[in-house]
C-alpha cells in the first residue's frame, strides 16, 4: 500500500490520541502515537513525520520543548502544530514564535484543526516544490496536442503504466522530456496527491548524491551541521525520479539496490532502519546494455528499474508536432515576458522546421526563447544571437566574429543556465557541480540578470 500523508499525535491522554487517530485515518492519513515527548523525539529518528500534532503540558518534557527541538534539527521538513486543553493567547503567540504552523484549543471544532493540518501539507508541499522542483505545469506542456504517431504510441503508453505501481525507464535522448513525461505518469497516478521528487544523478558528486538521496545525521561527516531527510523519505508515498540514472556510479548502485530490496533506507552516519515507499522512475540517454557490458552499470539493478521501458523519440522523429510546438513556446513565452508577439520571419520559420535539434525540445524551448527576448519590433527573426547559436551547431559557419568578451559571457550564461536547470535551480548544488563557490555564482547571476 501507498502511505497517504503521515501525522503524529504527541499526547499522554491515550483517548485524545485514539479519538483523533480515528479521525485523522478516516481522513485519508497514516498516523503515529507517542505519549511523550522523548518517544516522538526517538521516533522521529527513525521515521519522517512532516507534520506532528503536540500537546502542550505532559509529564517531562512538554510541547514547546518537543516544538524547539524540531526546529532546530528538522527545521522546515516538519511542521508543527500545537494542541492544547487550556488555550491563551501568550501561549499560542509563544508557539508561533518557536515556529509552530498552527495551534489548537481542544475544545474547538476538529473541522477547524483539519483546516490546520490541510494548511500545514501545502505549506510542505510548496517548501519542497521549492527546493528541489521546478518542474513544468501541466498546462505548460505541449503533449495532449500532438500529432506525431511515436508520441501518441509514448501517451497510450503512460496512461496504461500510470494505473500501476511498477519501477519505469524512461530511455531517449538528451532534452526529449523524459522528466515531463515522469511527471505526467505521476499525475495521472493514484500517488498525485503525494511529492513528485525529481533527481538529476549527474549534477551531484557521489558523496553528495547519497546524503541528498539518504540523508544525513547532524555531525555524521564536515559540513553536516543539522540532520537531514533525504529525497527517498520526502517522496514517501509519491514518486521519485532518478534522472541521469546511467551517470550513478557502482557504490550508489549497490545502495540503490538494497533499497529497492528492502524499502528502507538508513541516513549517512546512523544504522536505524527507516521504511520508505514510493513508485521509481529512472531516466537515461546512455544505452544500458552496452554500459552493463563495459562493466560501468550492474545488470541486477537494470533488471529492477526497467520493469517498464518507455523509449521516447527525438524531436526529429516528431516534425508532425514542430510547428504546433514553436507556435506553443511563441505564446508561452510571449505571455510570460508580457511582448506583443505579431508574427514570425518567414525564412526563421522555414529553418526552424527544416532543423533537426540535435538537443531536442530544450534546444527549441531555449531557441524560442531567445528570440522572443531579443525581438524590438514583435516579429521573431533568427538574425541574432539565436541564429550564431544553431549555426554553431549545424556545423555551418559563422561568418560574423564576435568580440572575445561578449563570446565569453554568451558561453557563461549558456553554461550557468544549463547547471541550474540540472540542478533543478538549486544554487549551491549548481556551484558545488561547477566548482564555485555560492558567492561566485550569485555574482555571475547578479551579472547577467539571470532571474532563477
Ligand atoms: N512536450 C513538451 N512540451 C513542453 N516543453 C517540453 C516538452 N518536452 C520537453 N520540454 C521542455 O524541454 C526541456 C527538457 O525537458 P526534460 O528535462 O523533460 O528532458 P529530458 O529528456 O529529461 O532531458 P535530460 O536527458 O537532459 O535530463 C524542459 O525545459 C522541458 O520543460
Amino acid at each position: 500500500m501507498i502511505e497517504s500523508s503521515k501525522i503524529l499525535i504527541v499526547d499522554d491522554e491515550v483517548e485524545y490520541r485514539e479519538t483523533y487517530k480515528i479521525l485523522l485515518e478516516g481522513k485519508g492519513f497514516f498516523v503515529g502515537e507517542a505519549s511523550s515527548v522523548q518517544e516522538a523525539l526517538e521516533i522521529l529518528e527513525r521515521e519522517y513525520y512532516p507534520i506532528v500534532l503536540s500537546d502542550v503540558i505532559m509529564p517531562g518534557k512538554d510541547g514547546f520543548y518537543l516544538l524547539n527541538e524540531i526546529k532546530k534539527t528538522y527545521r522546515d521538513a516538519i511542521e508543527v502544530i500545537i494542541v492544547t486543553g487550556y488555550g491563551s493567547i501568550e501561549s499560542a503567540v509563544k508557539a508561533m514564535k518557536i515556529g509552530a504552523l498552527g495551534y489548537f484549543i481542544k475544545s474547538r471544532n476538529p473541522e477547524e484543526l483539519f483546516s490546520e493540518i490541510e494548511k500545514a501539507k501545502r505549506f510542505i508541499k510548496l517548501e519542497t516544490q521549492n527546493n528541489l522542483i521546478k518542474k513544468e505545469a501541466n498546462s505548460k506542456v505541449f503533449l495532449h496536442q500532438t500529432k506525431s504517431p511515436k508520441m501518441l504510441e509514448v501517451l497510450k503508453e503512460v496512461e496504461v503504466v500510470s494505473q500501476f505501481t511498477s519501477n519505469i525507464l524512461l530511455t531517449g535522448e538528451t532534452g526529449v522530456g523524459k522528466e515531463v513525461i515522469a511527471s505526467l505518469i505521476h499525475q495521472k497516478s493514484k500517488m498525485s496527491k503525494e511529492l513528485f521528487v525529481p533527481i538529476n544523478c549527474q549534477a551531484i558528486s557521489d558523496s553528495l548524491l547519497e546524503s541528498e538521496l539518504f540523508g544525513h545525521e547532524k555531525g555524521s561527516f564536515t559540513g553536516a551541521t543539522s540532520r537531514r531527510i533525504g529525497r527517498f523519505e520526502e517522496a514517501n508515498g509519491g514518486t521519485i525520479f532518478l534522472d541521469e540514472i546511467g551517470e550513478m556510479s557502482l557504490n550508489t548502485q549497490v545502495k540503490i539496490l538494497r533499497v529497492l530490496d528492502t524499502r528502507q533506507i538508513e541516513r549517512i552516519g546512523s544504522n536505524k532502519q527507516i521504511k520508505v515507499n514510493f513508485r521509481l522512475i529512472s531516466a537515461t540517454n546512455r544505452n544500458l546494455h552496452k554500459e552493463i557490458e563495459l562493466g560501468n552499470f550492474r545488470e541486477d539493478l537494470f533488471y529492477r528499474i526497467n520493469t517498464i521501458n518507455i523509449e521516447i523519440p527525438p524531436l526529429r522523429e516528431r516534425k508532425e508536432d514542430l510547428k504546433g510546438m514553436i507556435d506553443f513556446f511563441i505564446m508561452h513565452f510571449s505571455n510570460e515576458m508580457k511582448k506583443n508577439i505579431k508574427g514570425i520571419d518567414k525564412n526563421t520559420e522555414q529553418y526552424l522546421l527544416e532543423y533537426d535539434y540535435p538537443g531536442n525540445v530544450r534546444e527549441l524551448r531555449n531557441i524560442i526563447e531567445r528570440i522572443v527576448v531579443l525581438s524590438t519590433d514583435g516579429i521573431l527573426r533568427l538574425n541574432t544571437l539565436g541564429s550564431t547559436n544553431i549555426k554553431e551547431k549545424t556545423g555551418k559557419q559563422n561568418k560574423e566574429i564576435i568580440s572575445f568578451k561578449k563570446a565569453r559571457e554568451q558561453f557563461e550564461i549558456e553554461y550557468i543556465k544549463d547547471a541550474l536547470e540540472k540542478c533543478d535551480n538549486n544554487i549551491t548544488r549548481a556551484a558545488n557541480a561547477m566548482g564555485i563557490s555560492r558567492r561566485q555564482l550569485f555574482n555571475k547571476l547578479v551579472e547577467y540578470n539571470l532571474n532563477r
